[in-house]
């Protein structure tokens, strides 16, 4: 045992999430109807079948025209043509016009035969039989051509997007009513220990509101996936893995918080010793972590105290759910900042401090928090960055440059 009371090594933060990510293939892909893919990641390139607008159509209110018939109106000296009727959008009969002739059409309606221009009816006086014009409008004029917005058989989704409202409005707009895609990882979160009561209920000498389950779940969700929110588990091994064998049917991973250190009931880790891997991980928060399959199903054992809860997910949890997406397993997005305040860090770990970012003259720069405690959740709900000290430093002085990872916002 060392000093620090750690029998044998601690395994980096990079070869315990290079051990899970080699453990996690994508979810296989899914047609789903269009609101279900919401949020999901395409799987396969969409293209057109038809140019967009499929046809010639007004852009405004108005008149069909051939500009050469209104080239000389003017205010004063307006032309006047005959209306010969209406185009509607969604108006799927022919129309045509000559010289002299006009139609009334409406915004999207397909523009007649023979009409090169469409005069907004503010130029008019709004005739139903013949109709004053008291202003020329070019060729082309408010006419939105045949695939001004996508051409026939142009790629207008790749894979690997996710599919937001405007993308969803895209397929739809190109006609599809399902989508070939990776559908957003069906998470469990269960917490454990008797200590914990629900939120909203009131507390006994002892107790606590489970707040990991929550703050997961919610996790989960940002980053894609589907959380499910189970009650906390009491402390009895034979509960945790029959709770757990229950939910593998509707999960694609689950995570569970606590239970996982050197205490006399660290449930969790007694439950699934032999089935999972637990590591002690070279970081703080979060060193104490398991990881393994059960029946296939990856199950993530994090720390109980919250803030080392949270950073695990955000280090080692949010990339496999990437993963699983078929997205990369990118963590975090990460930038080099401007440090305010000197920090001591343990040496040989790397250690994820909460910060604040803040731009000044000098660029942006972050202010570590002053509670750096596992347990303090109110500087993380302050935060909005991961400081990451180095495993090699035990001190970075004040206007040094760090990375920090940047929270969801
Ligand atoms: N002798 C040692 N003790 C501890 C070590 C160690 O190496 N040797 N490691 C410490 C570290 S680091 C961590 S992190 C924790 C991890 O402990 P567990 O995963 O076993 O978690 P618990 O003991 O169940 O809980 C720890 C702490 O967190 C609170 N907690 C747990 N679940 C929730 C929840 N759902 N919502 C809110 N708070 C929760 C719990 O009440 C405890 O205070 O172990 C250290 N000890
Ligand atoms: O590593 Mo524990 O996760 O510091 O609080």
């Amino acid at each position: 045992m060392n000093a620090s009371g750690d029998a044998g090594r601690l395994r980096s933060v990079d070869e315990h999430l290079a051990g899970i990510l080699g453990e996690i293939p994508p979810l296989p892909t899914l047609d789903l109807a269009l609101l279900e893919a919401e949020g999901t990641i395409l799987a396969e390139p969409v293209t057109a079948p038809v140019a967009l607008p499929p046809f010639d159509n007004s852009a405004m209110d108005g008149y069909a025209v051939v500009a050469a018939d209104v080239a000389g109106a003017s205010a004063d000296v307006p032309v006047t043509l005959s209306v010969i009727g209406d185009v509607a959008a969604g108006d799927t009969g022919m129309s045509a016009i000559r010289p002299g002739l006009c139609t009334r059409i409406m915004t999207g309606a397909p523009m007649p035969a023979g009409a090169d221009a469409v005069v907004p009816v503010e130029w008019t006086d709004g005739g139903t039989v013949s109709v004053r014009i008291g202003r020329p409008a070019e060729p082309g004029h408010f006419i939105r051509r045949a695939g001004e917005d996508v051409a026939a058989g142009q790629v207008v989704l790749q894979p690997g997007v996710r599919l937001r409202a405007p993308q969803i409005g895209m397929l739809a707009a190109v006609g599809r009513a399902r989508v070939n895609v990776r559908p957003r990882p069906r998470v469990v979160v269960l917490s454990t220990g008797d200590e914990l009561v629900e939120p909203g209920s009131s507390l006994a000498p002892g107790q606590i509101w489970d707040s990991n389950s929550y703050m997961l779940t919610s996790a989960v969700n940002e980053a894609g996936g589907d959380g499910f929110r189970q009650s906390a588990l009491s402390d009895a091994p034979e509960k945790v893995l029959e709770s757990l064998e229950d939910q593998l049917v509707r999960a694609d991973a689950i995570i569970t918080t606590g239970g996982v250190s050197m205490g006399a009931r660290d449930v969790v880790k007694e439950a699934l010793t032999g089935t999972l891997t637990f590591s002690k991980v070279a970081m703080r928060p979060g060193k104490p972590q398991g990881f393994g399959l059960l029946r296939g199903v990856p199950i993530f054992t994090l720390p109980g105290n919250p803030v080392s809860a949270y950073v695990s997910f955000q280090v080692f949890v949010r990339p496999a759910l990437r993963a699983m997406q078929g997205l990369p397993a990118r963590p975090l997005e990460s930038r080099t900042v401007t440090l305010t305040d000197d920090v001591r860090s343990p040496a040989g770990l790397r250690h994820y401090l909460r910060g604040r970012l803040s731009s000044g003259p000098d660029g942006v720069a972050v202010t570590p928090a002053e509670a750096q405690g596992s347990h303090q959740m109110a500087a993380l709900a302050s935060a909005d960055a991961l400081i990451v000290i180095p495993e090699e430093a035990d001190f970075v002085p004040a206007g040094s440059r760090v990375a920090v990872l940047r929270l969801p916002r």
